[in-house]
């Protein structure tokens, strides 16, 4: 053997080999058939892509693969067909993948086809978020419809963020309680749920929005002074008062809207002249003889349960009665979960611009988040995420948000707090305890091994009950 030949031969084995690692080290997919249709390679990545091992291929026609189901349609067959490029998206059933591939006939000098190369593309992830695209974007559309009065851009403008359907329906009804003029509205829900955006949303509204929105927390001031603040008071009304007199917040919020806040720590006399009001639209100052003509709108809120409060004879029952004619009701934020990751972004990007951070949150806490009970709704949510900018040293909040999660439960599971639920008697309360003690644990713990620890329960009871409480 000559030296010549020996070169030749060495170059081409390297040829070979160079060729070989190309081919099997991309991670697209990569088939080569001849002019026929006949597979002559794969490489290893086209095995993974479409659940098949090269040697049950090799050797075969690419129509029988295709009668065969490997994939929906072929190609191949198109390039045999056109003697052009051609590009195709592909599904394949054994792997769910959605390929896209792209077939490059190699011509003979005479223009027949020598080789079709295939080249496949995995875009299983991009058509997935093409389909959550699409799907979110009927859902924008169907709000859309749904809330034909409330322009998206108004809650935005308002910063209000309302993702779930209970949120729009509420603010759906609050915009036309606005619009209507309703001059009565009470507002229940927990503390923190938003029951002062809404009444601040509803002023802003209405036609009465060219005149003042007067806030009181019947909750913060004794029964004297709230009175002396709401009807205002006559000159020497009382030791101490001012010389002048002063004037109340009804004569203050004349013409506009009076929110009164935690109606249901307001005293029994103060509800009696309360009503005095609602039934006659007059008020008289403390120490006045003379009844003053108020026109404002009332909005009252209470995180109590008023029926319980007249049951225990410490609210008014004709009040009651008088104020419950509108009634819009915030569920706590646990109960529309949907909302949660709208508002951690909302107020992630308003801490941010505060503070001239870039901090961000990984989807760890974000679900942890999700799954988070907040028993103190969204003022808890915007305290939690605002602190996390504020005394994170990193670019993520993730820890401070872990952390101070937990630390809202102290004890770990044993002392999580119960649900109120609403579930059919023992059974319906019992299993929406054990949802919860499922979804805790599903935060805390990494695996479901870990899980079925802390719950003393065996790891596929814990698989077994987060899909019966489809929990992800
Ligand atoms: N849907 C929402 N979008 C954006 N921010 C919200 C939303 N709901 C509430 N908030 C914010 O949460 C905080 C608490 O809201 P708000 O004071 O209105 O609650 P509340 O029910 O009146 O509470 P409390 O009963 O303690 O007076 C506020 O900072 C408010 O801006």
């Amino acid at each position: 053997m000559s030296a010549k030949n020996t070169i030749d031969e060495r170059s081409y084995e390297y040829l070979i080999r160079q060729f070989e690692t190309i081919f099997h080290s991309s991670s697209d997919g990569i088939w080569v058939c001849d002019g026929n249709g006949m597979v002559i390679n794969i490489n290893r990545a086209s095995e993974i892509l479409n659940g098949i091992r090269a040697e049950d291929v090799i050797g075969h026609n690419i129509k029988d693969l295709v009668a065969r189901k490997i994939f929906d349609h072929s190609v191949t067959t198109r390039v045999m067909a056109t003697g052009l490029r051609q590009t195709v998206m592909q599904f394949i059933p054994k792997t769910g993948k959605y390929l896209l591939s792209t077939g490059t006939p190699s011509l003979t000098e005479d223009g027949r086809i020598a080789l079709i190369v295939v080249n496949e593309r995995d875009m299983t992830e991009l058509n997935t978020l093409r389909q959550e695209f699409e799907k979110s974007q009927q859902v924008r559309e169907k709000y859309r419809q749904e809330l034909s009065d409330i322009s998206l851009l108004e809650l935005e403008r308002n910063d209000i963020v309302a993702e779930s359907a209970a949120m729009r329906r509420i603010l759906q009804m609050a915009l036309k309680l606005s619009h209507i003029g309703a001059s009565n509205i009470l507002v229940l829900g927990e503390s923190g749920t938003g029951k002062g955006l809404l009444a601040r949303l509803i002023h802003k509204n209405s036609a009465r929005n060219t005149h003042p929105l007067v806030e009181i927390n019947c909750a913060a001031l004794p029964e004297n002074l709230l009175e002396a603040e709401l009807f205002g008071y006559q000159k020497g009304a009382f030791t101490g008062a001012d010389e002048k007199g002063k004037i109340g917040l009804f004569e203050l919020a004349q013409g506009g809207t009076l929110f009164l806040d935690e109606i249901g720590d307001m005293p029994l006399q103060l509800q009696a002249k309360l009503l005095k009001y609602l039934d006659n639209k007059e008020i008289r100052r403390v120490g006045g003889t003379r009844s003053i003509k108020v026109d404002c709108a009332t909005i009252a809120a209470t995180n109590k349960d008023l029926k319980t409060l007249v049951a225990e004879k410490a609210f008014r029952q004709d009040l009651y009665y008088r104020l419950n004619s509108f009634i819009l009701q915030l569920p706590p934020l646990r109960e529309r979960r949907e909302d949660i990751a709208g508002l951690v972004r909302f107020y992630l990007s308003e801490a941010n611009r505060t503070y001239n951070c870039a901090r961000t949150i990984s989807p760890r806490a974000m679900r942890s988040l999700q799954e988070y009970r907040f028993p103190g709704n969204v003022r808890e949510l915007r305290n939690i995420i605002e602190n996390g900018v504020v005394m994170s040293n990193d670019d993520q909040i993730t820890e401070f948000i872990l952390a101070s999660i937990d630390e809202q439960v102290p004890g770990g599971l044993e002392s999580f707090p119960r649900p109120a639920t609403t579930g059919e008697g023992l059974a319906g309360k019992l299993q929406a305890y054990e949802r919860e003690l499922l979804l805790e644990a599903r935060r805390r713990c990494r695996t479901t091994r870990e899980a079925a620890r802390q719950l003393g329960i065996s790891q596929p009871s814990v698989v077994r009950k987060y899909k019966q409480y489809k929990i992800d």
